[in-house]
């Protein structure tokens, strides 16, 4: 891994005005972080934590109020093919087959045809979907949509993925097989991945580094590095695996108290 973060936020400050007065809310406040070429760094918090205004900041949708958001020490001013992002709703074109989906991106950055085939065959194989290219989305399941989401995002080649909530809406047992492709395919690609999640035992099982957020105003409580052994059976048993979800939801458990027990006391709004 280079010493050189791939993504750095540096103290990025996020408010919303409140309609009809005078005051701002701030959603996420001070939040500094630097992710690692190369890493899985996930995102953990309540709900309300800020981790889809986070994700608009990434995705350059909108801007930070303060603070600024760096890719390769550039910063991010827009949205951009060097950003590939992955939602928790498939967000697929109907019309479009498996294949002419995952060829979309590659449409808009201009490749022939028959590059664009080619990648699309090698992306579908990656997410294990060899033999499903011509199928439209409703032919496919959740999982399986999840896999050409993936794919697409990866086949224009993005200097990092960010996944919001990517397995959410997927059922247990094809969540965990997910997982295992997601690691898999990080290991085969090496790409930079920001994944945001609520879910502890997602963060735990994909995580090299766990990032937990506080709520109103969203900031980083603590991050936790993940030092567990991914390739013996059912990880999720193990000594290790159990001490990180513990020291994890108690960090989001304290938070959620605190948030609950003290919510109108929290100076979440300001006036500007
Ligand atoms: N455009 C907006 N205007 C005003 N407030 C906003 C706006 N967008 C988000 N917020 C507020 O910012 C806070 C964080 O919202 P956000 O959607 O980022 O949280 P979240 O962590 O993604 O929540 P969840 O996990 O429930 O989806 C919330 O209190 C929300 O009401």
């Amino acid at each position: 891994m280079s010493t050189t973060p791939k993504l750095r936020l540096e103290h990025v400050t996020k408010q919303f005005p409140v309609r009809g007065t005078n005051t701002a809310f701030t959603a996420l406040e001070d939040v500094s972080l630097d992710v690692a070429d190369g890493e899985l760094l996930v995102l953990v918090g309540p709900s309300g934590c800020g981790k889809s205004t986070l994700l608009d900041l990434l995705g350059g949708l909108s801007s930070p109020t303060s603070g600024r958001i760096l890719l390769d020490g550039q910063p991010i001013t827009g949205p951009g093919l060097d950003r590939g992002i992955v939602f928790q709703q498939y967000a697929l074109l109907p019309w479009r087959t498996a294949r002419h989906n995952i060829e979309f991106g590659l449409e808009a950055k201009g490749l022939p045809r028959r590059q664009r085939r080619e990648l699309a065959e090698h992306y579908l194989e990656l997410v294990g979907l060899r033999g499903f290219g011509d199928r439209y989305p409703h032919e496919l399941s959740g999982g399986m949509k999840q896999r050409v989401a993936i794919a697409r995002s990866l086949a224009f080649d993005p200097e990092v993925l960010l996944m919001d909530e990517p397995f959410a809406a997927l059922d247990a047992q094809t969540r965990e097989s997910l997982q295992d492709e997601l690691l898999r395919i990080r290991h085969e690609t090496g790409k930079t991945i920001l994944f945001i999640t609520h879910g502890i035992d997602e963060a735990v099982y994909l995580g090299q580094r766990v990032a937990v957020l506080t709520s109103r105003p969203g900031r980083v409580d603590a991050v936790v590095d993940i030092d567990i052994e991914r390739t013996v059976d059912d990880v999720r048993s193990g000594e290790a695996f159990r001490h990180y979800r513990h020291r994890i939801w108690s960090l989001m458990h304290s938070e959620i108290e605190r948030a609950q027990n003290h919510g109108a006391a929290i100076p979440e709004v300001q006036h500007v």
